[in-house]
């Protein structure tokens, strides 16, 4: 079997008397796209958190490639190869489009300095290369502030590739989005996901959206893991069903 890419063990957090995770033991594969679903306050957000350098738990431990990153700084485990795109897109909204690529690129690069142009920075025709990856190169030049809630996520989705990362950890990667939009847009993401190699996981609770796109599901449920596997096994569960789905 191959080595996870990430790898949590045991767990623990909790604020005051909230157990958000009690002994969380998780692996995350190269390009899998691993769904993570739960009750509200089931601890799916925490885990994310705890990943990506966010919050320190109380116990456990979580590898990437077999290197120790719980306490390391956000923006290194980043460097590392874990990025984060958020329910709500983090552009910079005075910027356009590819404004925020290229902010994205010198930050990545070290470069980023307030005082130099941005059309200095060479990285431009690769950040154009991950807008059109995710269908957005024709909408390079505009403001972010004018942009549908959709194509802001797909933005936000290419300001993460551009951190060259090796896994993308999504928070509802539609919420927020026009119904009718929804699957278009993840079908643009999971396809650019499987293009840049990048494993995913995404908190969903959009049991439409995790049978057509995730790969592997794990079912959270108060601060435990309740069970893993394919899409169809989960979903068929009595009692993932009974907590998590309902009906
Ligand atoms: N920083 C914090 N301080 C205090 N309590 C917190 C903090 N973060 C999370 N919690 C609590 O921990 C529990 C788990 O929260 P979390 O956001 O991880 O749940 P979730 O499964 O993502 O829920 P949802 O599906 O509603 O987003 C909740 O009871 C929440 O109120």
């Amino acid at each position: 079997m191959t080595a996870p890419l990430l790898s949590a063990r045991g767990i623990q957090i909790r604020f005051g008397g909230v157990i958000a995770a009690d002994g969380i033991d998780l692996d995350i594969f190269d390009r899998e796209n691993l769904a993570i679903i739960g009750p509200n306050g089931a601890g799916k957000t925490t885990f994310l958190n705890i990943t990506t350098g966010y919050l320190k738990p109380q116990g456990g431990s979580v590898t990437l490639n077999g290197r120790e990153i719980l306490g390391t700084p956000p923006r290194r485990i980043t460097r590392m190869g874990v990025a984060r795109a958020f329910q709500i897109p983090q552009l910079f909204t005075e910027h356009t489009v590819l404004e925020n690529m290229l902010l994205s690129a010198a930050v990545r690069e070290r470069i980023w300095n307030p005082l130099r142009p941005l059309s200095r920075i060479r990285q431009r025709a690769e950040m154009l290369d991950l807008l059109d990856l995710v269908g957005c190169a024709d909408i390079a030049d505009r403001l972010a502030s004018e942009l549908p809630e959709g194509q802001r996520k797909l933005v936000d989705i290419a300001i993460a590739l551009a951190q060259r990362p090796k896994l993308l950890l999504m928070d509802e990667p539609t919420s927020g989005v026009a119904t009718a939009d929804k699957f278009g847009i993840m079908e643009i993401l999971i396809k650019a996901l499987r293009e840049a190699q990048v494993a995913s996981v995404f908190v969903e609770h959009d049991m439409e959206m995790v049978s057509r796109y995730a790969s592997r599901v794990a079912v959270w449920s108060q601060g435990k893991i309740q069970m893993t596997g394919t899409p169809d096994v989960v979903m068929k569960d009595p009692d993932v069903i009974r907590t998590v789905i309902g009906g």
